[in-house]
């Protein structure tokens, strides 16, 4: 057996220290009956595995937009983001479905349950699709998140802070390298909020997973690890 060559050793140790996240000069403008928007003008991110990030700005800066591209869910208009030295920009849209069920788990504001399916079907959801259904995980996500009581019920059969909850245990039953959040919090009251961020952040730290979260709340912010604004199309840390 050879020795592996002084470049092979190289180039393993950088893939080992490269970000799990890296976004490069990201450019995003929307069609309008004004003309092109330029709303995303050379966006440039890092994140690590286990680190947590509140992407924050004002209401129009594109934080949403920018969280979209990230996840995979729309086309950027030149940049790259590099997932697990992946480039997502350049991937046919067979292999982005194949990252968002492998890779990437989402929380919306709106909660996005399956009305039809129960709480234990819901969680169960997106592990199935990853192809990663591990039900001692699962149980042990139900307990953790407070849901053993209610694994029979229906969306509509549980509060907002209920439901957030079972979003962010469907998301990380899954096991995503990514945990992507829009406002997870925002329907939701001060309480209730509280309590699914401080779940979500502890079971984020247990996975090792990333965690990015779009957030108004400097509160909120604060207990991440890492805060990024947009401002003018591009990120100022703040
Ligand atoms: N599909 C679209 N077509 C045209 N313009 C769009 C589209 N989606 C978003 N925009 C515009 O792009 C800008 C950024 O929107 P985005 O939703 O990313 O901002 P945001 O920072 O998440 O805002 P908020 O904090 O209010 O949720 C806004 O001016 C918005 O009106």
């Amino acid at each position: 057996m050879h020795a592996p060559s002084i470049r092979t050793e190289a180039a393993l140790l950088d893939t080992l220290s490269a970000p799990l996240l890296r976004v490069v000069n990201l450019r995003k403008s929307y069609a309008t009956p004004q003309g092109a928007l330029p709303v995303l003008r050379g966006v440039d991110l890092s994140l690590a595995a286990g680190e947590t990030l509140a992407l924050m700005g004002e209401s129009g800066s594109g934080k949403s937009t920018l969280l979209h591209l990230i996840g995979a869910l729309d086309d950027a208009d030149g940049g790259e983001i590099l997932l697990d030295g992946i480039n997502v920009t350049g991937l046919s849209e067979h292999a982005r479905a194949a990252l968002r069920r492998e890779t990437i788990g989402v929380v919306f504001q709106q909660f996005n349950l399956i009305a039809s399916l129960t709480v234990a079907e819901n969680l169960a959801f997106q592990a199935r699709l990853a192809g990663r259904l591990d039900p001692q995980w699962q149980a042990r996500l139900t307990h953790r998140l407070g849901l053993d009581d209610l694994v029979s019920r229906y969306p509509e059969q549980l509060s907002g802070g209920q439901q957030q909850r079972v979003a962010v245990g469907r998301a990380l039953a899954a096991r995503p390298q990514l945990l992507l959040a829009d406002e997870p919090t925002g329907n939701l009251d001060e309480a209730a909020g509280d309590a699914v961020l401080a779940l979500t952040l502890e079971l984020v730290a247990e996975t090792g997973c990333a965690f990015l979260m779009v957030t108004h709340s400097a509160r909120l912010a604060a207990l991440l690890s890492r805060r990024e604004r947009l401002v003018a199309g591009a990120l100022a840390t703040s």
